[in-house]
């Protein structure tokens, strides 16, 4: 299996229940949502997304041949003066599962590594993953349905949060929708958790900070 990565970084996760904690995040090329190109966007199924997932031109990006070789790039990313511990990558894209299998997971694994992924959960998690993050689409059928954290970017007015509350998640998360409204989309998040104590907010820390 080959691999197609858009960027490969050294950050702090910045959304959800791991948010604060360093990680490296693999970023995948491709969505099966959006094709990534603007002119596409307001026909996709999922119109609101924040990130440049189109090709392989990113920092530490690339086509990987075998997953050795990812993981390889993987671990290389990750400080050495850290240490072996702790070790965290984060699978994002795009969609990471169109790609992430199980060798690549174990490759992870071997180089000491949990793994965690970002998903919007058209497409089954693998077993062998250590954190999964579902974030649903209104417009797209939620065949992830268990995982550690359920991330939905709010409003979505085709899917409201009570549509998710009785699914097998440790953590339910509302996280306002970045773009024109962010400011109002965060009052209604804010106002939807204080009404709703399931629910916790989830606020995108990295842009806050002005990190990666
Ligand atoms: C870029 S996506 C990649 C992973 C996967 N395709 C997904 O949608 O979960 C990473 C995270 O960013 C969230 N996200 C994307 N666009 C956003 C926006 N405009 N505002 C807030 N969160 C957003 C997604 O819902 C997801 O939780
Ligand atoms: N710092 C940081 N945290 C993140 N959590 C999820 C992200 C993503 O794009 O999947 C993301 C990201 O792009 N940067
Ligand atoms: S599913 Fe994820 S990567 Fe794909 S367009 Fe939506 S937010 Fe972006
Ligand atoms: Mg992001």
């Amino acid at each position: 299996m080959s691999y197609a990565v858009k960027e490969i970084f050294y950050t702090l996760q910045g959304e959800g229940a791991q948010s604060g904690r360093a990680a490296v995040f693999c970023r995948f090329a491709g969505c099966n949502l959006w094709s990534g190109l603007e002119k596409d966007r307001a026909a996709a199924v999922c119109k609101f997304c924040d990130t440049d997932f189109l090709g392989v031109n990113g920092p530490g990006g690339g086509k990987f041949e075998a997953a050795n070789e990812l993981a390889d790039a993987v671990a290389k990313t990750w400080p050495s003066s850290n240490g072996h511990g702790r070790r965290y990558v984060v699978c994002t894209g795009g969609e990471p599962l169109l790609q992430l299998d199980a060798a690549l997971i174990d490759a992870f694994h071997a180089r000491e590594f949990e793994v965690a992924v970002e998903t919007n959960g058209t497409i089954a998690a693998p077993p062998e993953l250590d954190w999964v993050c579902v974030s649903p689409k209104a417009g797209a059928k939620l065949v992830q349905r268990s995982g550690d954290e359920l991330k939905l970017v709010y409003p979505q007015k085709e899917i409201p949060p009570q549509e998710y509350e009785g699914l097998a998640f440790r953590h339910f998360f509302l996280q306002p929708m970045d773009g024109p409204d962010r400011a109002v989309n965060t009052e209604l998040a804010v106002r939807f958790c204080m009404d709703h104590p399931q629910w916790r907010l989830s606020l995108q820390t990295h842009k806050i900070v002005g990190i990666p």
